[in-house]
């Protein structure tokens, strides 16, 4: 029984709207260096909490967490497309468990996924099936969202479950920091994105998918230019919360409410959430300790983008 923890952020501007090559092969690097550190930890089991777009996850019925005992990605703006390899038995034990810990989260047999969970499982396994992993999906976009507290009690009852299985668990939170891309949002979409957004959407024609991925492109060239097109990132909070969540402080975060998260880090930083999950779950073994931080604010990717790692104290360690 053991575990190690990777959150990173995602966007699906990657390849399409660049920085300069030297942050490009800084960002690499530490993609690269994780992947191997990752790899020397050799995972039996991974456990990813992540977000969804309106890709997977839409208002005819909006869990606020959801796990997945089946789910296969759908390879928008160009990332891995396919199912992902979940232990189908594995996944109902765990929301069973979640469940009898006193956090409602849905089950889903036929969980559809966006670059949110294909992202990190590219980039940091090598792709979609190389690791069993049992996808959990936490609510960022879609209000009303779930609080911090709610966010840290799954990640908690989870990590309970994960310490009880004889396996090396991989825990990785997808997603955040500041950012908000524009996302579509219910209260003020017209009448057929609303249709869209109330799952109309879940396969999305060619020509729609294309021209929303060219939305988001455009946007993310347009604030490289002027900075006032989208909400700012904002540096200082997202090491904030870094240092927070490294410093096991991870319950101070239940005072934020919902509204000024949106307000401090923009409407997509709920994204944060799943790192939360992802602490609060590697806590449940224990005291830990947080390493190789990364953090550098990312205009053309929209995002304040950061990486860390943690992993249990070693016996000795204090
Ligand atoms: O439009 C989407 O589906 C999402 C875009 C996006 C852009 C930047 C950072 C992110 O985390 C995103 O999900
Ligand atoms: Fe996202």
């Amino acid at each position: 029984m053991s575990a190690y923890l990777h959150c990173l952020s995602h966007t699906p501007l990657i390849g399409h709207v660049d920085p300069n090559a030297a942050v490009l092969a800084e960002v690499e690097a530490r993609v690269a260096a994780a992947r191997e550190r990752i790899a020397r930890f050799e995972p039996e089991l991974a456990i990813l909490f992540a977000p969804d777009h309106y890709n997977g996850f839409f208002y005819d019925l909006m869990p606020p967490f959801c796990i997945g005992a089946q789910a296969h990605a759908i390879g928008d703006f160009g990332s891995a497309a396919g199912p992902l390899e979940v232990p189908r038995s594995l996944a109902e034990d765990c929301a069973a468990a979640v469940l009898a810990a006193g956090v409602d989260v849905a089950l889903s047999y036929r969980m559809q996924v966006d670059h949110g969970f294909a992202q990190p499982l590219e980039q940091l396994l090598g792709g979609l099936d190389r690791c069993p992993v049992i996808p959990v999906f936490v609510n960022a976009v879609a209000a009303p969202l779930p609080s911090f507290q709610r966010a840290r009690r799954l990640g908690e009852a989870i990590g309970a479950y994960a310490r009880g299985l004889d396996r090396r668990v991989l825990l990785l939170g997808s997603g955040g920091l500041s950012h908000q891309p524009p996302v579509p949002d219910l209260a003020s979409a017209d009448p057929q994105l609303a249709d869209r957004l109330l799952g109309s959407g879940r396969q999305l024609p060619a020509d729609e998918r294309q021209a929303r991925q060219r939305r988001v492109i455009d946007a993310a060239r347009r604030f490289v230019e002027d900075p006032r097109s989208l909400h700012p990132l904002n540096p200082d909070w997202d090491l904030h919360f870094m240092e927070t969540l490294a410093a096991g402080r991870i319950a101070e975060l239940d005072a934020l409410g919902n509204a000024e998260l949106s307000a401090l880090a923009g409407r997509s930083s709920h994204e944060v959430k799943t790192w939360v999950a992802a602490f609060a779950a590697l806590s449940a073994f224990g005291p830990y300790r947080a390493h190789d931080r990364y953090y550098r604010a990312i205009p053309e990717w929209i995002a304040g983008f950061g990486a860390i790692d943690a992993q249990p104290l070693q016996r000795g360690e204090a």
